[in-house]
């Protein structure tokens, strides 16, 4: 495929900005995790990163825009990529909707759409066959999951990567290294997973516990369990009840939500329980 102007190609729909500087390229082949496993790329755009990747290791590629698949079939087709590419072209989160995203264990290499970068990283948070995300995203995005306790930036998504590994921001990237521009600056961020997140309600949890970041930590978590029981779970861990969102460790938010996942059920169970006796009077009344 001949693309004459490939801003104007791009698609914003799709959040394609594509990498066009070969340092920045190899780079993120030489921070890629050393072992032979399968790489899923999500996004490969024209290919230029799926080159790289396809001369190291066996490569499945997952491409929502049907102009690139087409593209894509033609330029990685056999002998060409030896049999180490495969192009499944469609949504990635509704591949993932399915299950893991491949059926062996393998590392997540992209260049991601900004518009879905959180969720995607989210999801290959709890993907089990998911060993560790080497991506490049928004830098605000790559600071929010890499930064620990007491750092400003330390966010509900920092405690989900401390939670299933080490994260870490590689490098930056200047938003004249991409065709077009972004509008931002970017930043490659490795994730290297030892566990996966299997418990859905511990995301929740975290989201009231980060709901106002300036305000203290205790309040935050008034907002959806009694005065009374988490002064009483601060009291039990021997925590300060001053202490700000960002100011506890990982760890601290594991015990805090061990000691109150179980009312946070009981909480919701009789809001639902309050819910349905209201609509059962308005019914009586007839309204
Ligand atoms: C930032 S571009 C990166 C392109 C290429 N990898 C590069 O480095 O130049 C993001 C790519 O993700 C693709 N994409 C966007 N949403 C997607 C989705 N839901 N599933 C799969 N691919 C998607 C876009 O079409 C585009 O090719």
């Amino acid at each position: 495929m001949i693309i004459d102007n490939l801003a104007e190609f791009a698609s914003k729909k799709f959040g394609q900005n594509f990498l066009k500087n070969d340092i920045y390229l190899h780079k993120i082949i030489q921070a890629m995790p050393d072992d032979n496993l399968k790489v899923a790329e999500i996004g490969p755009g024209l290919g230029d990163l799926t080159k790289e990747l396809v001369k190291v290791r066996n490569v499945t590629a997952f491409e929502v825009d049907k102009r690139l698949c087409e593209h894509l079939a033609t330029e990685f087709e056999a002998p060409i990529s030896q049999g180490r590419f495969e192009l499944q072209c469609g949504d990635v989160l509704e591949r993932w909707g399915e299950g893991s995203l491949l059926d062996e264990p393998y590392h997540l290499v992209a260049n991601l759409p900004y518009y879905i970068a959180t969720n995607i990283i989210l999801k290959a948070f709890k993907d089990e066959q998911c060993q560790s995300i080497l991506v490049m995203v928004q830098k605000e995005v790559a600071v929010k999951f890499s930064a620990v306790a007491n750092q400003k930036e330390f966010s509900a998504l920092s405690v989900l990567a401390a939670s299933v590994g080490e994260a870490r921001l590689c490098f930056e990237v200047e938003p004249e290294a991409f065709v077009p521009p972004p509008n931002v600056t970017s930043a490659v961020l490795l994730i290297e997973k030892n566990r996966s997140m299997d418990d859905e309600k511990f995301e929740s949890f975290l989201k009231i516990a980060f709901a106002q970041p300036r305000k203290k930590l205790s309040k935050n978590l008034s907002a959806a369990f009694s005065k009374e029981i988490v002064e009483q779970t601060f009291a039990t861990l021997g925590l300060t009840p001053n202490m700000r969102p960002h100011e506890a460790e990982t760890s601290i938010y594991h015990l805090i939500y061990n000691e109150l996942k179980d009312k946070l059920d009981g909480k919701q169970q009789s809001k639902q329980r309050k819910q349905s006796k209201s609509r059962t009077k308005n019914a009586a009344r007839g309204e």
